[in-house]
């Protein structure tokens, strides 16, 4: 059976067979590249591949746990975070959604529940999705920072503060997306006063969303993510290998 199948592939099509279709620039669904023998598509397959390689180098470099994005209101964290999740191949969860999802829209919760109740559920949402392993970008709601539980552990996580401006907040967000800005323009600027020390408390690095584009601002997140985990994959193997000298200091006493 198996050879029969073996020699009908040497073998070829029939002579009689109706020409295939010409070939076209379509990119082949993972692990079909290496079955052609077409020179494009042997060459879409090679970068495919050389695309994944670069995706596992990139990804081992990145710390294997959250990356967590934190500040005010309209500052970059959903548009910035999921750019940033692209480029590293990695998912992107935004404590805000997760929150819709299971609860309904934001401003309704707090008119019938109240905030002390909202930051209560966000609190357990965030602490649950920081829970679960790989890595990964959260971005929080801009109030997040205001529940102890959650700033306390922060301190584990790589957290990077999107930082703007009231100014260019105005310019450039959609005010009828966010009521309390179009009745009270100032109110940015106060609540961010309020914060300010919490947000600095939590991060790890402050990126200003206001001094570049979205594009070179990916860029630079993505450098600084990748140093972070490289310095933390280096200390870990400093540290090992320091147990290790203890270790074999103690084993060497007990020998004496
Ligand atoms: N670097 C940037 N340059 C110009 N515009 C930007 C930049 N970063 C974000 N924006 C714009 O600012 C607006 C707010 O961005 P986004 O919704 O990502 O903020 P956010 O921090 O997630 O807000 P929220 O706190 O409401 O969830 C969007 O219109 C976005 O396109
Ligand atoms: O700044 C805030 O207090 C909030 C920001 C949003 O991301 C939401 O989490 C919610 O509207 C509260
Ligand atoms: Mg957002």
């Amino acid at each position: 059976m198996i050879a029969s199948r073996r020699a009908a592939r040497q073998a070829g099509p029939p002579v009689t067979a109706p020409k295939p279709a010409p070939p076209t620039h379509r990119v082949l669904p993972v692990g079909e590249e290496s079955h052609t023998h077409n020179p494009t598509e042997v060459e879409a397959s090679k970068k495919a591949k050389q695309r994944r390689k670069r995706r596992r180098r990139g990804a081992s470099r990145v710390p294997d746990r959250a990356i967590v994005f934190v500040g005010p209101m309209a500052a970059g964290k959903t548009s910035l975070g999921r750019r940033v999740a692209k480029e590293l191949a990695v998912p992107f969860v935004d404590s805000d959604v997760l929150f819709v999802r299971e609860h309904g829209a934001i401003t309704d919760f707090f008119a019938a529940h109240g905030e002390p109740e909202f930051r209560r559920i966000e609190a357990e949402i965030i602490a649950a999705e920081l829970a679960k392993p790989g890595t990964k970008i959260l971005a929080l709601g801009g109030g997040a920072v205001l529940t102890e539980s959650t700033r306390q552990l922060l301190a584990q996580y790589p957290t990077i503060l999107l930082m703007t401006t009231q100014d260019a907040v105005l310019r450039t967000a959609n005010l009828s997306r966010r009521p309390l800005l179009r009745d009270d323009p100032s109110a940015w600027g106060r609540i961010l006063a309020e914060r300010k020390p919490l947000y600095l408390e939590v991060a790890n690095v402050t990126f200003r969303t206001d001094r570049a584009g979205k594009e070179q601002l990916t860029k630079r997140v993505v450098q600084w993510v990748k140093a972070y985990g490289r310095k933390e994959r280096a200390n870990a193997r400093r540290s090992t290998t320091e147990r290790g000298r203890e270790v074999s200091m103690d084993e060497k006493k007990e020998r004496e």
